[in-house]
């Protein structure tokens, strides 16, 4: 690259300026005058007189060094670069004062005010559209500004009522709540006096039963009849006779005879001693009490059906009627209605009214078609209707044979639970339980030893509970295991799996034999002292040695009222305690129908 000769002394300082800027744009090509004048088709020595500042260049020309020296640099000319130079090369231009600089200079200005002008046409457009378009906007704004306030004017108007009415129906609830509250308060007051006078009522029937049974005694002879003398006893006049029973003359042998109108146990009548609290709770029955607690409690909700099976006497009739009682408690606006099966046909849409159901022993349905029909529909209408449905049995539905195929699937919709025979632990508990209610003072072991004997029913086990203390009382000797051995003695423990109507029947017989009477009259209609009493003595051991529910032995002996098994038991029991003469008939009866059943 040849070096550029040093710049003359004479020249004006635009001159210089430009010459000096040209030349540091000239130095970073790297070329030399000559290659570059050749590369660009400029004249060599046109060249050389730009760059020593002897002729000003054209525009164009420094335009396309400042353009080449960026093109080697790999970097566009800034715009501070470009504006320096052109500034540079006018006021070179102005200083010159030749006419074609002069026009080169107006040139220049007249382009640079074109661009100015063009970019100011171009501004202009682009401003007034974004003129327009915020006009347009604004306006729009403005109609959305008045229709929102439009808006918020009846949304305010709108919540004010809607405010207004929120306060006046609090204000009603609250009056509803104050009000309730003083209902509340005041039937508080009025179940403790209906509770307190219940208790009385409770007392004064104890006191009355217990009145009953001494007038009982006292009418009847010092003692209870004596085996084959009864015949001679005279068929007195009605005595004897147990509650609901109607007082009627000494009548011949008769067959069964119809239910008296108007003396079926009132459904919905529940034993008041069979509740939640008086059951005891083991693994045999945990899940069945459980069952009958939820249903009682969410009636419709909890299991529906639901069906509890098990053997005799292991608690399902108990349990029924404490879920009755709890139902009732806790909604006194349900209708709850328990029925016996053999109780169930009614006149058509006898049970329909219910809103909870509990059916015992479904096992002795009978077995009519409009029973049947009855029953179904029963079942229909209330399950459909979403009423709660309890039902017991000695046996599964699919067992129940009575009923038909259709009906005993709809008894497996809702839960089914068996209750297992009680388990020693239970067995024991019960027999706790029972000895502190009845107030006796008997041995743990001596009751652990009774429930070691008696493993399979309730019934039995409170049977034997009630023999041992007897024996005790009778004797006047403490109760321990030797004396309940001997009370027990006749009652083989390791029996045939069930009792039933048959055993009930040689009961009968070996009841009639002992005392001398006929079969026919120990289950007639005559209230001779003897054959009331025997007939007493018969019910009470067809309750405690067989499995037979209530209405099932009101049945053998031609009954319909189940209260009068409850009175003989009840009075049986409690004459065993007192007169030996009757312990003893029953301990010698119960050996007879034992061995008679080997
Ligand atoms: N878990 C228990 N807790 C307290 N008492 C019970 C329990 N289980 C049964 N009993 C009592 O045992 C006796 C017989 O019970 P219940 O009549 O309920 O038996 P069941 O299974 O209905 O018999 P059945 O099928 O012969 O009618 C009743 O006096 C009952 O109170």
């Amino acid at each position: 690259m040849g070096s550029l000769v040093p710049l003359g002394g004479q020249l004006p300082d635009e001159s210089r300026a430009l010459a000096e800027a040209l030349r540091r744009l000239f130095d970073g090509l790297g070329l030399s005058v000559r290659r570059y004048a050749a590369r660009r088709s400029w004249d060599a020595g046109s060249l050389s007189r730009f760059l020593n500042g002897t002729r000003i260049p054209t525009w164009e020309f420094v335009n396309s060094l400042c353009h080449d020296v960026a093109e080697r640099q790999g970097r566009p000319p800034t715009p501070e670069a470009m504006e320096l130079l052109r500034r540079l090369h006018r006021e070179a231009l102005a200083r010159s004062g030749s006419p074609l600089h002069r026009v080169q200079l107006l040139e220049d200005q007249l382009a640079e005010a074109d661009r100015q002008s063009t970019r100011s046409a171009a501004l202009v457009r682009a401003l007034e559209g974004a003129l327009v378009d915020a006009q347009h906007r604004a306006a729009d704004l403005e109609v959305q500004i008045g229709q929102l306030r439009a808006h918020q004017g009846r949304e305010h108007a709108d919540a004010d009522k809607v405010l207004q009415l929120y306060e006046d129906q609090l204000a009603g609830l609250r009056r509803e709540r104050q009000s309730l509250m003083q209902q509340v308060e005041a039937l508080g007051g009025e179940l403790r006096d209906a509770h307190a006078r219940r208790v009385e009522a409770e007392q004064r029937c104890e006191e009355l039963e217990r009145q009953l049974i001494a007038a009982e005694e006292h009418w009847q002879d010092d003692d209870a009849p004596h085996p084959q003398e009864a015949r001679r006893e005279p068929d007195g006049g009605p005595e004897g006779a147990a509650p609901g029973e109607p007082h009627a003359a000494a009548a011949p042998p008769s067959p069964p005879r119809p239910r008296p109108p108007g003396r079926s146990p009132s459904p919905g009548s529940l034993n008041p001693g069979y509740v939640f609290d008086t059951f005891i709770v083991g693994e045999s029955n945990r899940f069945a009490n459980a069952a009958a607690l939820a249903a009682a409690k969410r009636p419709g909700r909890a299991y529906n059906p639901l069906f509890i099976y098990g053997t005799s006497g292991i608690g399902k009739t108990h349990l029924l009627h404490a879920a009755a009682h709890c139902a009732r408690d806790l909604h006194p606006d349900l209708h709850v209605r328990y029925v016996h099966a053999e109780d169930f046909s009614m006149p058509r849409g006898g049970h329909r009214e219910a809103d909870i159901l509990l059916v015992d022993d479904l096992h002795f349905l009978a077995h009519t078609r409009s029973t049947h029909a009855e029953f179904l529909h029963t079942f229909n209408a209330l399950h459909e209707a979403g009423k709660q449905l309890v039902l017991a049995s000695d046996r599964p539905p699919k067992q129940l044979t009575n009923l038909e195929a259709g009906l005993r699937g709809r008894l497996e919709w809702g839960l089914i639970t068996h209750m297992q025979p009680p388990e020693l632990e239970t067995r024991v508990a019960l027999l706790h339980r029972k000895a502190a209610a009845d107030g006796l003072d008997t041995p743990a072991e001596v009751l652990e030893f009774i429930a070691t004997r008696t493993p399979r029913s309730i019934r039995e086990l409170e049977g034997a509970l009630n023999r041992v203390t007897a024996f005790a009382n009778l004797n006047q000797q403490p109760v321990d295991i030797g004396l309940a051995e001997i009370a027990l003695k006749d009652l083989v423990p390791d029996r045939a799996p069930s009792r039933g109507e048959r055993f009930g029947q040689l009961i009968i017989t070996e009841t009639s034999d002992y005392f001398g009477l006929a079969a026919d009259d120990l289950c007639g209609t005559s209230r001779s002292r003897v054959l009331v009493t025997a007939r007493q003595i018969a019910i009470y051991l067809c309750c405690e040695l067989t499995d037979l529910p209530r209405p099932k032995i009101c049945a053998l002996f031609n009954r319909h009222d189940t209260a009068i098994v409850d009175h003989a038991a009840r009075k049986i029991r409690a004459l065993m305690a007192e007169r030996r003469s009757i312990f003893n008939q029953i301990t010698e009866l119960t050996r007879r129908i034992m061995d008679a059943a080997d």
